[in-house]
């Protein structure tokens, strides 16, 4: 019924977009650039990119992260004060969820904080604090629906514009992903792929990207090293014809695997190092197909500084970030993004990290699962992508 009800939405927002039109920019409204791409592709690292950038624009990013802590603004604040950036405007994080399925239409989460944006700005003054807007999507993250709610015919009157979406695939492990719905719906609706740099993969990647998206060029890079200047002022929806094809891309309910789910941990006890990295080496010897990602920022025993752990299946590294500041409490906040996750003893063997005790909790006590039905649609999914 519910479902019935959100499809009856969706069309009639389509129907809104029906007479929209092309896409005019105009130097009185603001530009909007999506960035998406699946789990540890390196999105908040792109953003991290054009906020350190020498462009000119004073950029307000709004993030969105699946699960019920957010670690990306700590990471973008990380590189802000590392850069000491001006062209940074604020972070606004969404905490309701997924973004693109939130609220009674989808994407109208995104409306609301839009036209509160627009109201806070006016009350301040004539002058917005930003003139550009990134939007980083989770990784999980259907941007179809979010493109749908800035194309419809409301929003042609309001002050924002869809500039384009960015899209950036890991060809580190963009063929092994289960189930790739949402990493191929990312790529479909692209105006511009940044395939990340794995020499061996990078051919196969760049034929199942254009096999899924033909029209986006491809760029390769290392780590985002891509000038602000490629990226953002695409105006790619100018014409009526490149409006259409993104259109028909970007329609469907967002559609998520049921099969990921994501494990929120925290810890008021600062962690021992040794145990922390024992317990992430299990990890990532015992689980690395299962855990898509790890990221975390953690507060050591001893350690002055915050401590911040990236993961992308197997390879997951940690290096010490900013110092944690006079009167702030030191918690320990990670998130784990799998698949089958359930079975393992996550929020158990993680406190035990900040335990004296020389035996860790065991990170599974149900032993291997067996094999289920998703690994056969994934095998079918590695296949696409
Ligand atoms: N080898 C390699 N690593 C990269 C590249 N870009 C980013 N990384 C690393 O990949 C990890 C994930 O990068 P993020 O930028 O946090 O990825 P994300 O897409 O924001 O991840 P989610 O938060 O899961 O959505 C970090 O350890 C980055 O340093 C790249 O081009 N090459």
């Amino acid at each position: 019924m519910q479902r019935l009800r959100i499809r009856r939405i969706e069309e009639k927002s389509l129907e809104l977009c029906g007479g929209g039109g092309a896409q005019q920019p105009s130097p009185a409204r603001i530009p909007i650039t999506i960035i998406t791409g699946f789990l540890g592709s390196g999105k908040t690292t792109l953003v991290n990119r054009i906020l350190t950038g020498d462009h000119g624009h004073r950029v307000l990013v709004i993030e969105n992260e699946i699960g019920a802590i957010s670690i990306d603004h700590h990471l973008i604040d990380e590189e802000r004060s590392a850069a000491a950036s001006a062209s940074s405007a604020g972070v606004v994080v969404l905490k309701n969820g997924c973004m693109c399925c939130s609220g009674e239409t989808p994407g109208s989460e995104l409306e609301r904080v839009l036209d509160k944006l627009l109201e806070i700005g006016m009350a301040a003054g004539a002058i917005l604090p930003f003139d550009y807007v990134l939007i980083e999507t989770s990784g999980l993250a259907d941007p179809g629906p979010l493109m749908q709610v800035l194309w419809r015919r409301e929003m042609a009157t309001s002050g924002f514009y869809l500039d384009g979406v960015v899209s950036i695939v890991d060809a580190a492990h963009a063929m092994r992903h289960l189930r790739p719905a949402e990493a191929e719906k990312q790529v479909a609706v692209s105006d511009l792929v940044d395939l990340s740099d794995s020499p061996g993969a990078l051919e196969d990647v760049s034929r199942a990207v254009e096999a899924l998206n033909a029209t986006a060029p491809q760029l390769r890079t290392s780590h985002a090293l891509v000038g602000a200047a490629t990226l953002l002022h695409l105006r790619a929806y100018a014409s009526d014809s490149a409006l259409e094809l993104r259109r028909a891309a970007a329609g469907g309910a967002a559609s998520h695997s049921p099969y990921v789910s994501c494990v929120s941990l925290e810890s008021r006890a600062p962690l021992r190092l040794d145990a922390l990295q024992s317990w992430l080496r299990a990890l990532a010897e015992d689980r690395s197909d299962d855990v898509y990602r790890i990221k975390g920022v953690l507060a050591l025993r001893g350690e002055p500084r915050r401590f911040i752990v990236h993961g992308v299946h197997a390879q997951i590294h940690g290096f010490a970030g900013s110092e944690w500041r006079d009167g702030e409490p030191r918690a320990s906040s990670l998130v784990v993004i799998g698949h089958r996750l359930e079975g393992l003893r996550l929020d158990e063997s993680f406190a035990a990290c900040a335990s004296d005790g020389e035996s860790q909790a065991a990170l599974t006590d149900a032993g291997e699962c067996a094999p289920c039905e998703e690994e056969e649609a994934a095998a079918e999914g590695k296949k696409r992508l």
